[in-house]
């Protein structure tokens, strides 16, 4: 019997995989380990279940995409949840995720957290950096019921959660769904779900046919192993993207005659904030980056 399905757990040389009528726990045939394919949390699969109840996966999927923070393919969009206050996360960092999750191609949502502690002026701050960038944002808090924001913005997707630690990413993710870290389901063809260390990425069910990815934050150095060229740090910053209206092509928008960022930046409409972000994760992609 087939039947086709997403892992959403890995244990060493095991797959969980969900499919319509419930969850398996499969084994990979040989031929993906001969073509050092590994199927990834988040793979579609075909699988084939035995009589003997084993499973073993068949067929992976073409995937759309790929992150390697955590190690997820087919990631619709991330969720990255920041605070202003408790912990104060400076804007610098937030730039970093945006940055990070801008070159990896996903989608993103940010999220700003514990509103609760921040006064009018930080929120208008905030606003008159992030809003003009286009990305969409969630002012949250434990006082705002936004859980059907987030039920629109999640459904039928697969999320990671993201960001720095304190910021309230698990308690928001108790609120969606009170049995969020508990284990998804039953598995069919086992009892036992077995011992389970490995771990790298879980999809967790948030809403039926919803999951999400939480993963703890990552630090610069993670970033610049990811990057391959400098330019790949100057498109992360969406805003710059008139490139083509710099007098250079290959424009860095640092010290090039007539660029139209550094014209922006004087004139207000691009961010000194972001500005400098970008100057300083180039310099630090510079430094790091391996010859
Ligand atoms: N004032 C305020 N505090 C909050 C809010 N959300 C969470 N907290 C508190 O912030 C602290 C950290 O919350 P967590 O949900 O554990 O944060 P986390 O992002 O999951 O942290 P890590 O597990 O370290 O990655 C807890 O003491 C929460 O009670 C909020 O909206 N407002
Ligand atoms: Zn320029």
């Amino acid at each position: 019997m087939f039947e086709n399905g997403i892992i959403f757990d890995i244990s060493k040389d095991l797959y969980y995989v969900k499919t319509e009528n419930g969850n398996y726990m499969s084994k990979a045939r040989g031929v993906f380990r001969k073509q050092k394919f590994s199927p990834m949390v988040g793979d579609n699969v075909k699988i084939e279940i035995f009589d003997d109840n084993t499973a073993y996966i068949v067929e992976v999927f073409e995937r759309k995409n790929e992150i390697l923070r955590p190690p997820v393919v087919n990631v619709d969009q991330a969720i990255v949840v920041f605070s202003l206050k408790n912990p104060e996360i400076s804007y610098k960092i937030i730039d970093r995720y945006i940055m990070y999750y801008e070159i990896m191609n996903v989608p993103i949502i940010l999220c700003l957290n514990k509103c609760d502690l921040i006064g009018e002026e930080l929120e208008r701050e905030f606003k008159s950096i992030y809003e003009k960038l286009g990305y969409k944002i969630i002012f949250n808090s434990v006082n705002l019921d936004n859980k059907k924001l987030f039920e629109e913005l999640c459904g039928d997707k697969i999320s990671v959660i993201t960001g720095p630690s304190g910021v309230g990413k698990s308690t928001i993710l108790n609120y969606l769904n009170p049995n969020y870290n508990i284990w998804v389901g039953e598995i069919s063809n086992k009892t036992k779900r077995g011992k389970h260390t490995t771990r790298s990425a879980t999809l967790y069910e948030i809403f039926e046919n919803s999951f999400i990815i939480d993963t703890a934050g990552f630090t610069s150095l993670d970033i610049t192993k990811f990057i391959e060229n400098e330019s790949q740090i100057r498109d992360a910053f969406i805003e710059f993207k008139y490139n083509l209206e710099c007098k250079f092509s290959d424009c860095k928008h640092i010290n090039e005659p007539s660029c139209y960022v550094k014209n922006e930046l004087e004139n207000g409409n691009i961010s000194k904030s972001r500005y400098d972000s970008y100057l300083f994760y180039l310099n630090e992609y510079l430094k790091n980056r391996r010859y």
